[in-house]
């Protein structure tokens, strides 16, 4: 509930939905709600008000709501939004991926009363542990030449949930290399994360006790970015909402789904809003970008939506740029002279906020030299990075901010801090734990406080006092140890980090300080003043030889690059790519590129 001190910043917050009638009618929705939303027309913000209305007015722990997020990082922003309004992390809201939902709230406590089969305690496979577990099963079945990767079956198994059914066969061999793999991987005491989910659905689907059961600890639901979570979640959702009485709200945007490759798949989300017992809101006013750039972004899907700028005066840079040296030309030339002009062209405007956008990690390799070499500080998001962001290692971030200045100014919390903290336990926590564990992490935090000092010790010490024997002892966490693991190599002696001082690794999410780098992937729900989409050449932006399905999923992953622009979107490209054979390709620019530039000449723009 949000707190007596920050009430004023919440209803603040709640007066800006006042002229618009779509936020408004979500915020005041009573049954089964569904927002279908274009880019920047306050989804999220809507989604943080109407979470913080719920809990105040709706449920009363011990029960509460769960709001499912696509990744941690976006339960995360939710976090630090929720926190701006005085609501910090209760128990009675949990706000974390699906895989995270499935473990802590089905199977921990469910599954062993239902059959279902899950290692006890339940324990996470590491990625080596995946992969090394899937090439000796499929080539025991096929050969050591055989066709398949570990990103078929993952698909396979998301897509193909209803095992009776002939469609399961759909595919003979990845139908065996699947339950071989499962098998092992049981047999190993392990599970994987498609297991969490797949396991719960299996859990909610075929056991009628459980509806009232989970109702009653989480009468709301609430789902963000629904269009990317794949059929698994959408089968937990319906059968919990529509069997169980489960009230659901969720957010999402059919236009910006861009993980099919998984399965996720954008119909699941209009199907749910065309439902009689779901009330469907639009929202159509774009409060991030000028008009421009939302102009643009439609041409660039090939769509009227009929979006809207909430400011219609806002002038925005739509460029195109050619650098025919290839991708270190590129980088040369946004380093040496579309950042500066970006940083001279709007006073008060930082590095943070800028962002370059990529399809592939290697393309980020490129643009990370260039910035180093350039004295540029950069943040980077994508499978190139060292570690993932999961809850224990955005936590650890966090207390590095505090520690590096953060107490000084209450950004973050130290009580939201320690509440996040305590909330890592699943069981029931006594008051008396509860205050030890704040003391614990209260006197940590206070010996660890220094502005220029190396992170690596930090991490060692968080690792070795707090975080590693609540890990070891939490089957809850099992998920998120991998990561934990890799973050304490990346800051040992040998590490990538080990150089990065205390500030920058609390800084290493939207720091003023810093340029951020991210696959495209990666910038789903973010926004920056100015937006560089670089490596836009033909061959990696659609790849070579898509299907049509690709095809137009990589025109949505185009659309949510632009669409994350507030003021200028650069577009660079080189008119050649190099293969994964080292050829030279000249494809020339990307066809996203040259239909848009044509499509803006012939309206003026
Ligand atoms: N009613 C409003 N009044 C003023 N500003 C708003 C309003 N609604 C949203 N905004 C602002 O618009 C921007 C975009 O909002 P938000 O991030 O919630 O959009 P979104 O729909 O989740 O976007 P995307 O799908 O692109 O991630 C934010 O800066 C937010 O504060």
């Amino acid at each position: 509930m949000p707190s007596r001190e920050s009430s004023a910043a919440y209803l603040r917050h709640v007066g800006d939905l006042e002229g618009n009638a779509g936020q408004q009618a979500a915020y005041n929705s009573c049954g089964h709600c569904v927002v279908l939303a274009g880019p920047g027309s306050g989804k999220t913000k809507t989604l943080v008000l109407k979470l913080a209305r719920m809990l105040a007015e709706d449920v009363r722990a011990p029960r509460g709501v769960a709001c499912i997020t696509y990744s941690q990082e976006c339960a995360r922003e939710l976090g630090r939004r929720l926190e701006a309004l005085g609501l910090r992390d209760a128990p009675n809201l949990f706000i974390g991926t699906v895989h995270g939902f499935c473990l802590r709230h089905l199977l921990m406590p469910y599954a062993r009363f239902a059959g279902i089969e899950v290692p006890d305690p339940i324990t996470v496979a590491t990625t080596r542990q995946i992969e090394t577990t899937f090439t000796r099963v499929a080539e025991n079945l096929l050969g050591i030449n055989q066709p398949y990767r570990l990103h078929h079956m993952g698909k396979y198994r998301r897509v193909h949930l209803d095992r009776d059914l002939p469609d399961w066969m759909a595919d003979p061999d990845l139908a065996r290399i699947t339950i071989g793999y499962e098998r092992a991987l049981r047999d190993a005491g392990l599970v994987d994360f498609d297991d969490l989910v797949i396991q719960g659905n299996r859990l909610v689907n075929d056991n009628d006790w459980v509806l009232p059961v989970i109702a009653a600890r989480w009468p709301i639901l609430a789902v963000d970015e629904y269009q990317d979570l794949g059929l698994p979640l959408h089968r937990i959702i319906h059968r919990l909402a529509f069997d169980g009485g489960v009230r659901l709200f969720a957010v999402g945007d059919a236009d910006q789904s861009v993980y099919g490759f998984t399965g996720a798949d954008g119909g699941l989300l209009l199907e749910l809003g065309q439902r009689d017992d779901v009330e469907c809101v639009r929202l159509q006013l774009n409060y991030r970008s000028a008009g421009q750039i939302i102009r643009a972004s439609e041409l660039a899907l090939g769509e009227a939506r009929g979006y809207r700028p909430h400011d219609p005066a806002r002038q925005a840079v739509v460029a195109f740029v050619e650098r025919p040296g290839g991708l270190k030309d590129q980088a040369a030339h946004v380093v040496d002279n579309l950042i500066p002009e970006a940083l001279a062209e709007k006073p008060g405007r930082t590095l943070g906020d800028i962002a370059i956008l990529y399809r592939a990690a290697p393309v980020g390799d490129l643009f990370a030299d260039a910035l180093a070499a350039a004295g540029f500080d950069y943040i980077r998001v994508d499978n190139a990075a060292p570690y993932k962001k999961v809850g224990l290692t955005s936590w650890i971030e966090d207390c590095a901010a505090w520690c590096s200045g953060g107490w000084r100014r209450g950004r973050p919390q130290l009580t939201g801090l320690i509440q996040r903290w305590t909330g890592f336990r699943s069981g029931r926590v006594s008051e008396i734990e509860e205050r030890r564990a704040a003391r614990v992490v209260t006197e940590f935090l206070f010996r660890h406080r220094g502005d220029d000092t190396p992170a690596a010790p930090f991490v060692a010490a968080i690792r070795a006092e707090l975080v590693d024997p609540l890990s070891a002892a939490e089957p809850s966490l099992a998920d998120q140890r991998e990561q934990v693991r890799r973050m304490g190599v990346a800051f040992a002696p040998e590490g990538r980090l080990v150089d990065l001082d205390l500030s920058s690794l609390g800084g290493r999410d939207g720091s003023p300080q810093h340029v951020n780098m991210l696959t495209l992937h990666s910038a789903k729900g973010c926004e920056y003043d100015v937006v560089f989409m670089v490596g836009m050449d033909m061959g990696a932006m659609p790849w070579a030889k898509e299907s049509e399905a690709e095809l137009s999923e990589s025109r949505r992953l185009f659309y949510v690059g632009l669409t994350r622009a507030r003021d200028a979107v650069h577009m660079l490209y080189s008119g050649w790519t190099i293969d994964r054979y080292g050829r030279v390709r000249r494809l020339g620019r990307s066809s996203f590129v040259e239909e848009l530039e044509v499509r803006l000449k012939v309206e003026g723009i």
